[in-house]
């Protein structure tokens, strides 16, 4: 596992992927061509907000399977090219948002009471507190734009100040508004005309750039301030300048001016504008939970694990990702079992969940049957970010239905593969807490533990195939671990599934495959 550092992050992130057997290179001051000529050797890229990810580099990174995004916000990644390619993108969401929150009430307040000026005036040896009259925060209205993670502490911390909350985020439940106990604006327009602070706390997005331009500052309270700790651009500077000079708005904080990393922005030239380089995230804790967290990702990730915080797949928590842990297993190994047993190419595969499984989040179980399904004729290719997008490239339909109530077991996950006709059929359960088991093949019961090296026959149910078997494989001196047979007495054969100990040979294969009565046998590596 090489994996490329080229932001800084937390001593102990680093600390933990070395010791997670990781080759680390912490390259911090690249320059963008030294970057594109070296990103060609490495599995993994962990980055901050100053590495662009894009098409550029994906073209070099001929290896990377993982990009690590130390942080919250995802828009110097561009996703589309890394699910194309099975890259798999994580980042680190709520690691830092405590910290984000903070430095926002603090340009909240070093705005209202101009404390930068105070000081860069005491510091100048001039005690004058002429025309900085500050404003006090009590019975104020603030706006917050994005009541997700960042903007929901903000409200919470700013009620403390016996302030009046309001919100706009049309994406959150009323019952979220109510959770955190502030007032719902339905339109931008009415927060705009009702606050006398505003502050932003979206994602940067299509929709979200320049969200608060010209003609929302033209119908707000005239002396209003605005806070942007989000992303440079949510407000959109141009008209944010018009409307100081015009003295609608009075101040502004911002943690992220426009042209970042370079200090460009004409803001910068405004007495009552505070700005930050970016600094939201820079604390020891943000850093160090950031750091650790997104080492542990990056490390599961690469090793083909599920990553709750992967952001171009389903999103999972913590919680939901451990309850469907082992049906992910289970699922890869059904999947990994068709094109070792059958050679027709898949047109369809139709995935049941029924019982206790069908109430979890299986759209991950799914990806996870189509990675085994695929992994055996594409190897390495195809992983949790791609296998939907291989499957539909290949022509295959995937369906999925779930029914609440199964027979015989607690829960059950049936996979049918379909091709030319054909079907093929494989069902599994998980007992107890990670006891996983393949109950039906073809229509063959059993209640087989999926081991690393399996012979499937399937046989004419008659005296003497069984033994046979036994002797050639003893012979061969491969060692017989378990043994089940399933019988359909309606047309006289039957399945065998053995899990061996070691590898069986190509030619132990074709002996066995003699054997009379012997219908076909495949070797299967799991
Ligand atoms: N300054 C920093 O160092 C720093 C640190 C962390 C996060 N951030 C940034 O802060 C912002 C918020 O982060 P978060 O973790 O709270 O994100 P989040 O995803 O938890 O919340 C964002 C909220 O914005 C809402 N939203 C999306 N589009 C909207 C629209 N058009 N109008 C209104 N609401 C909309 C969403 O519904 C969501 O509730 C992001 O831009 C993130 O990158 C900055
Ligand atoms: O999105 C984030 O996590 C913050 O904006 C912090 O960005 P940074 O890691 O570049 O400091």
């Amino acid at each position: 596992m090489k994996i490329l550092v080229s932001e800084p992050i937390a001593e102990k992130g680093l600390e933990k992927l070395v010791q997670e057997g990781a080759t680390v290179d912490l390259k911090t001051s690249l320059t963008r061509q030294e970057l594109l000529k070296i990103i060609g050797e490495y599995d993994a890229l962990i980055v901050r907000s100053n590495t662009k990810v894009n098409e550029e580099l994906y073209q070099k990174a001929t290896q990377l399977k993982v990009v690590g995004r130390a942080g919250n916000g995802v828009d110097n990644i561009d996703m589309d090219g890394a699910t194309k390619r099975g890259i798999i993108v994580v980042n680190t969401p709520d690691s830092n948002s405590v910290s984000a929150c903070e430095l926002t009430i603090g340009l909240l307040l070093a705005t209202c009471r101009n404390i930068p000026q105070h000081h860069i005036r005491l510091k100048g040896k001039v005690w004058d507190r002429s025309g900085l009259k500050g404003m006090e925060l009590l019975d104020k209205t603030v706006g917050i734009v994005g009541l997700g993670r960042i903007g929901s502490l903000v409200a919470t911390r700013l009620k403390s100040f016996g302030m009046k909350i309001v919100a706009y985020d049309p994406y959150i439940s009323d019952s979220r508004f109510q959770h955190v106990g502030v007032e719902k604006k339905e339109k931008l327009e009415d927060l705009m005309r009702v606050c006398d602070i505003l502050t932003v706390h979206t994602p940067k997005t299509e929709e979200t750039y320049g969200m608060i331009g010209k003609e929302q500052l033209a119908v707000a309270k005239k002396g209003l301030t605005v806070i942007n700790c989000a992303r440079a651009g949510i407000v959109n500077e141009v008209a944010l300048i018009e409307a100081l000079k015009t003295k609608i708005v009075a101040r502004v904080g911002i943690d992220v001016p426009e042209g970042e990393p370079e200090p460009i922005s004409p803001l910068l030239e405004y007495d009552n504008v505070i700005v930050t380089p970016h600094a939201g995230a820079d604390t020891k804790e943000a850093q160090d939970n950031v750091g650790v967290t997104i080492a542990q990702e990056v490390i599961s990730a690469l090793r083909g694990e599920m990553v709750p915080n992967a952001v171009n797949l389903p999103t999972l928590h913590t919680q939901e990702l451990a309850a469907v842990k082992n049906y992910l297993k289970l699922g890869e190994t059904m999947g990994k079992l068709y094109y070792q047993l059958e050679k027709e190419a898949v047109e369809k595969v139709e995935i049941t969940y029924r019982g206790e499984v069908a109430a979890m989040e299986t759209s991950v179980i799914s990806l996870a049957i189509l990675k085994g399904l695929f992994e055996p004729v594409l190897k390495e290719k195809v992983n949790y970010v791609n296998a939907s997008v291989v499957a539909k490239s290949r022509g295959v339909v995937v369906t999925e239905s779930k029914e609440s109530e199964v027979d015989s077991y607690l829960t059950l996950i049936t996979v049918k593969v379909i091709s030319k006709g054909k079907e093929f059929t494989i069902s599994g359960t998980v007992f107890g807490k990670d006891d996983l088991r393949i109950v039906e093949i073809n229509g063959y019961e059993f209640d087989v533990i999926p081991m690393p090296y399996m012979l499937i026959a399937e046989n004419m149910d008659k005296p003497g195939v069984v033994g046979q078997m036994g002797t050639l494989l003893g012979v061969a001196k491969v060692n017989i671990a378990t043994m089940q047979l399933g019988r359909k007495l309606t047309d006289n054969r039957a399945m065998m599934v053995l899990t061996v100990d070691s590898e069986v040979s190509k030619e132990t294969l074709e002996f066995v495959g003699g054997v009379d009565g012997i219908l076909r046998v495949r070797f299967v590596k799991l």
